[in-house]
């Protein structure tokens, strides 16, 4: 099976003669811990075995689904933030039309997010677009309590109601949360909803190929069999009994802790060389920053997108604090061909690029930059992709997965929890005098005066 490719040499040049091998055997057993569940946060391994154990039936009932909304739908708002928003954006951007809500090709429904942020504006611009549209919405959250979706739901669904009627409404609403638990599960029995459960034992950020991810991907009109093949596919290619020298997750989680710990490369900047990748990112960010960042350690997990951030963050990146590693996801095979023109009068001085393709400007872009990067003190790991297409981007998913879970117990954390997040909610509700938080409400109150 021909799969994605990882790269190191580029930054085991910056280690000690061996530092990726002294990991072989730390690597192994927090294989092994994960294997067994004897892991910290082994509550949370559902997404272990993930792709292996869905099946066909599971697939075409997602699609059941999909197809219905894709047929009463022009536009489709998947509500949901974190772990439930950023793997259904970062698929459905890669595999996408960069333009896809102008070309509106009708065959498709528009997908737009919301309950990703608290923006007055954002809300009320969305509101607005959707004032003459046949719209439905997937409302997403495990807890069914964050704030953020939430607010946004509770204006989607009066206004889809409002446009459509009540029992209209119900055919085109979905929730995806918690099989007892939450509000958003209170609502969709109340009301009626079909629903998909997100397993108890799997985590927002490891949640892109259970219905969080599959459901709005299909709707987008995208192979979720395909996607999940390549993800089951990758779960073999990185399971524990491949050789550590060619399990590429184990390198991965191995190389980037013998950066962090033995030269102090406290940050992974994610780089792509296709804007379509954005979001990819966005999601391994949360990924690897959720599960790692805490008690007062771990990888700060930062991305660009180049060549763009080139001509922005280029600069530190080749001389700033030589406190940084790069990952580069390079895509071999670009979708579309587009050969550079000839031009007779050559104003612009391009014609030495004339009958190329724009991917080999890119390509040498890709090269010249790692060259330049690598002899600036910036270690390198590389990421090869063979073609952006579902099955390779389930791979990539899955890599990121194991990949995390090995390097969280690498660093010795709990990588399936994040205590840290809550604190921040609750400021906001004793700000804004939630019931039940009257203690707080009192005490951050007196901070202030
Ligand atoms: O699916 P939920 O419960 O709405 O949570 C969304 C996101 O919020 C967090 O819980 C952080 O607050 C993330 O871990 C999660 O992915």
């Amino acid at each position: 099976m021909n799969h994605i490719q990882l790269d190191i040499t580029k930054a085991t040049s910056f280690l000690n003669e061996g530092a990726v091998k002294a990991y072989e055997s730390k690597v192994k057993a927090a294989q092994k811990s994960l294997e067994n569940a004897t892991c910290p946060g082994n509550d949370f391994l559902g997404w272990l075995h993930l792709p292996s154990s869905i099946t066909p039936a599971f697939l075409d009932e997602v699609q059941t689904v999909a197809d219905i909304l894709r047929e009463k739908c022009e536009v489709i708002v998947v509500a949901g933030i974190g772990g439930s928003y950023l793997g259904a954006r970062a698929v459905i951007e890669a595999l996408g039309n960069s333009f896809a809500w102008l070309v509106n090709d009708k065959h498709n429904p528009a997908i737009v997010f919301a309950g990703n942020n608290i923006g007055e504006d954002y809300l009320f611009e969305l509101s607005d677009y959707l004032k003459d549209k046949r719209f439905g919405v997937i409302n997403i959250s495990k807890s069914g309590t964050t704030t953020e979706t939430a607010l946004a739901f509770r204006l989607l669904k009066k206004q889809c109601e409002a446009q459509l009627g009540k029992d209209e409404a119900r055919q085109v609403i979905v929730a995806i949360t918690d099989a007892k638990r939450g509000a958003a599960r209170a609502a969709a029995d109340k009301e009626g909803y079909k629903t998909f459960v997100i397993p108890d034992n799997v985590g927002g950020r490891f949640s892109v190929l259970t219905p969080v991810g599959l459901l709005p991907i299909a709707c987008a009109g995208f192979d979720i069999q395909a996607l999940v093949a390549g993800a089951t596919d990758m779960e073999k290619l990185t399971g524990p009994e491949v050789p550590f020298e060619q399990n590429i997750a184990a390198q991965y989680a191995a190389v980037r802790n013998a950066l962090y710990a033995d030269k102090g490369k406290k940050i992974e900047i994610m780089v792509n060389y296709q804007p379509k990748l954005h979001f990819i990112a966005e999601w391994w960010k949360q990924l690897y920053g959720e599960s790692e960042g805490k008690e007062h350690k771990g990888i700060f997990p930062a991305s660009c997108d180049f060549t763009t951030d080139l001509h922005s963050m280029g600069q530190w990146i080749q001389e700033g604090e030589r406190s940084i590693f790069e990952t580069v996801i390079s895509v071999e095979k670009p979708a579309r061909e587009l050969l550079f023109p000839n031009d007779e009068e050559n104003l612009d001085g391009l014609n030495f690029l004339a009958g190329k393709r724009v991917d080999e400007v890119n390509k040498m872009a890709e090269l010249g930059t790692l060259l330049a990067h690598v002899d600036g003190g910036v270690p390198n790991i590389r990421i090869s992709v063979p073609e952006l297409n579902a099955y390779y981007i389930g791979q990539l998913i899955y890599f990121f997965e194991i990949g995390c879970g090995i390097s969280g117990n690498l660093l010795g954390v709990n990588p399936f929890n994040q205590p840290g997040v809550e604190t921040y909610k609750k400021n906001m509700f004793a700000l804004l005098d939630k019931p039940g938080y009257e203690v707080e409400s009192k005490a951050i109150k007196e901070r202030l005066k």
